[in-house]
């Protein structure tokens, strides 16, 4: 990977975000600092990805805003998205799948130079692929394509990654791996968010948590985060709340 970028502070600002006027997730407030490493946790539900989404710009507020204090997202941001929301249909293969890391250097409609090949067989190696540049993306199992993913998000080259779900159906040693990257990633001071449900993994590997049940209920250390309270809050939340309710009372 190159020099990294300072990554921008990401300010939520009175975030309300949803869906045909219903609201997912409420007048959310707090900054992500350059160079976190952040877990968004919560309830099924609970707007996790809603959050992502609107970070990365797919999603757009109902209310309020995210502020990257002036850098643009689509230059800021890798994003890594649930598995089921990839079509692995496509007929495309890994190395071609990969290279799609590259397209900021390349356009939309260039070709892969030596120099791009050669980062893209680096990507590939460095997740345990090489190997399978010809395989269709169709003929992978989950835990390759995760591999995959995460050597496309390497090309990338962002200073922002977000992650929705990145280990979630994937063997130990995979995560391992991926982990391993990860750390990579943050030690060359990239910021890191990833939705995650295993709390372990989280206290072990995430000094900060956002813990999110349509709104805040806590952002700070991961300790303090996941305390059995705030966790029973965050259910007792889920569960109460009206899935068909309107834009709510206060002003958006
Ligand atoms: N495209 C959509 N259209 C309408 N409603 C949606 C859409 N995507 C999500 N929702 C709703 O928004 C709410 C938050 O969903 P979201 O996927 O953000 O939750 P999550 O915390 O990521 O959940 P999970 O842990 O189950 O992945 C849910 O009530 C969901 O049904």
């Amino acid at each position: 990977m190159g020099a990294v970028l300072t990554p921008p502070t990401i300010r939520l600002r009175d975030l309300t975000l949803g869906y045909d006027r219903h609201p997912a997730v409420h007048h959310l407030d707090g900054a992500i600092a350059p160079g976190a490493l952040l877990a968004i946790c919560g309830p099924n539900g609970a707007g996790k990805s809603t959050l992502i989404k609107s970070i990365v710009g797919i999603v757009k507020p109902m209310g309020g805003a995210v502020d990257f204090g002036g850098a643009r997202a689509r230059e800021t941001i890798a994003y890594l998205p649930q598995a089921a929301q990839i079509d692995l249909s496509f007929p495309i293969n890994v190395f071609d799948m990969a290279a799609m890391g590259l397209w900021r250097d390349i356009g939309p409609f260039g070709g892969v130079c030596a120099a791009g090949a050669r980062k893209a067989h680096e990507a590939l190696a460095a997740v345990g692929l090489t190997g399978f540049e010809r395989r269709q993306i169709g003929a992978l199992s989950g835990g390759q394509t995760q591999r995959l993913l995460f050597a496309r998000l390497m090309l990338q080259d962002a200073p922002v990654i977000l992650l929705d779900e990145p280990f979630s159906g994937i063997d130990e040693r995979t995560v391992g791996d991926l982990l391993a990257l990860m750390a990579r990633w943050r030690g060359e001071g990239r910021t890191i968010v990833a939705v995650l449900h295993d709390f372990d993994m989280v206290r072990r590997r995430f000094p900060e948590t956002l813990l999110l049940a349509r709104e805040k209920i806590y952002w700070g250390p991961t300790e303090a985060a996941l305390s059995p309270d705030n966790l029973a809050r965050a259910r007792q939340m889920i569960e109460a709340f009206d899935d068909q309710a309107q834009a709510c009372a206060r002003a958006l």
